[in-house]
């Protein structure tokens, strides 16, 4: 029987992965600046996580990279002459400027859009608003190209509704579902706790030290246009002194499923208020709030946001329980692993835990819940999802020997100026959109 489910859709790495040092107050990108990185192994690392959760019964898509290095975005800045020229004199003059229209920050989809499920939604369609990533420049470009995929996974206007990114502007960043907890069943309406890192037009407590990427503006204009019930919708804010001590996103300190929330005692500005209006809400709605709080003296904020406990996955399987998904620096950290330990020997709704190795990714700052985007389907709109992107065993075997074909296994900043590489990308990505029957999504196929 089908029902309605959660189906994570997971960026694959693209062919430009490489370490830049381009998100402050992202410590883990700060502090692996320059290293050389293994592209090949990257993408192989994600999808070995795609494989394994399609293996175990979840429903797991999969989204493309970007094209990198962005040369239209290079002419659009004055270069000129040819790509190769133009790479050349960027590569010379401009060096962090080419990694950043060369990163392969696409990957990481909890910040390619907000999504509702239509549960929610007073008009009934499933809503994606693109992140406008206002914070980060390398990141911020990646909008446009954002919209255009999601338009050719989720295509059918019957069931999909999908909005362009909020304003360019600071007072409306906007980093997308790593920010955004929906709360309840999937197959009823739930409640969406918003999380903000500052106000952008009113006075309030701000971060002092790192900036604060998300803000309640946004926030506010994504329920909007999604067309959510105010009195189901929650705007929190993020603790600004986590921000200050690289918790650059909510979830790198808490995680949701169905009527759990898993989070760090630190988490937000009012932990005890944030769990009382979950417990009132879902308590409305006739269903029962778990929030599994984790104290500072088991888990300091420095351990989780270098283990990245919370940036796990929350996984509903069949038999009423959770598998929690982590990153393997979890396992190698005695205190966290431990912990997790009793977590789910407690079993109250996770009981299981699975250990994943995404070691190139979580250099950059990217873990296991990075690297996926949710969207809760009915079993209507689940068949009206391009088939094509849905992970199976066969897709799996194609795209590990895409990648091997076509990606490097070694690369750092000096290599972005290879017109090589650039010609790598294009033959790569065009049959790629040709194997996940996607269209002309980018602007070199224009
Ligand atoms: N927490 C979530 N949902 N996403 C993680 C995003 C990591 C990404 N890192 C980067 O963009 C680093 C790129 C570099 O430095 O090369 C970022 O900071 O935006």
């Amino acid at each position: 029987m089908q029902r309605c489910v959660e189906a994570n859709f997971d960026g694959l790495v693209g062919p430009t992965h490489h370490y830049a040092g381009l998100s402050f107050g992202n410590e883990a990108s700060t502090r692996h600046r320059r290293q050389d990185a293994n592209p090949r192994l990257a993408a192989r690392q994600g999808l070995a996580k795609m494989k394994a959760l399609s293996d175990a019964g979840f429903v797991q898509g999969v989204l493309p990279p970007h094209e990198r290095p962005h040369l239209p975005y290079l002419r659009r800045l004055g270069f000129s002459g040819s790509d190769a020229q133009i790479l050349a004199q960027v590569a010379r003059d401009h060096r962090q400027l080419l990694s950043a229209l060369s990163s392969a920050s696409a990957m990481w989809v909890a910040n390619a859009a907000t999504v509702s499920p239509s549960a929610d939604s007073a008009d009934g369609k499933v809503h994606f608003t693109a992140a406008n990533l206002h914070n980060k420049f390398h990141r911020a470009i990646e909008a446009d190209t954002t919209s255009a995929i999601l338009r050719a996974v989720f295509r059918d206007a019957r069931y999909f509704c999908h909005h362009p990114a909020l304003p360019q502007s600071a007072l409306f960043g906007d980093e997308g579902a790593a920010n955004h907890n929906r709360l309840g069943r999937y197959d009823a309406p739930g409640l969406q706790m918003f999380v903000y890192g500052k106000r952008g037009l009113d006075e309030g407590r701000e971060p002092m030290r790192y900036p604060a990427r998300q803000t309640l503006e946004a926030s506010e204009a994504v329920a909007r246009l999604h067309l959510l019930a105010p009195e189901r919708c929650l705007m929190v804010q993020q603790n600004p002194a986590v921000i200050d001590q690289g918790v650059f996103h909510n979830d790198v300190i808490a995680v949701s499923n169905e009527q759990v929330l898993f989070y760090h005692q630190q988490a937000f500005t009012d932990g005890g208020a944030v769990r009382g209006q979950l417990s009132r809400g879902l308590a409305l709605l006739g269903q029962e709030f778990i929030g599994l709080e984790v104290p500072e003296r088991r888990v300091s904020v420095a351990d989780a946001v270098g283990t990245y406990l919370f940036n796990s996955q929350l996984l509903s399987r069949g038999d009423g329980k959770m598998t929690i998904v982590v990153p393997q620096e979890c396992r190698e950290h005695p205190g966290v692993w431990d912990y997790l330990g009793e977590v789910v020997a407690e079993g109250l709704a996770i009981d299981r835990v699975d250990v994943v190795d995404l070691r190139e990714s979580m250099r950059n700052g990217g873990g296991p819940a990075c690297l996926r985007l949710r969207v809760v389907l009915t079993p209507r709109e689940q068949l009206a999802v391009n088939p094509r992107t849905l992970m199976t065993p066969a897709l799996f075997d194609s795209l590990n020997l895409w990648v091997d074909r076509h990606y490097r296994d070694r690369l750092n900043q000096d290599d972005l100026a290879d017109p090589a590489l650039l010609n790598e990308v294009r033959t790569a990505l065009d049959e790629l959109t040709q194997l996940l029957d996607l269209g002309a999504i980018y602007p070199f196929q224009q």
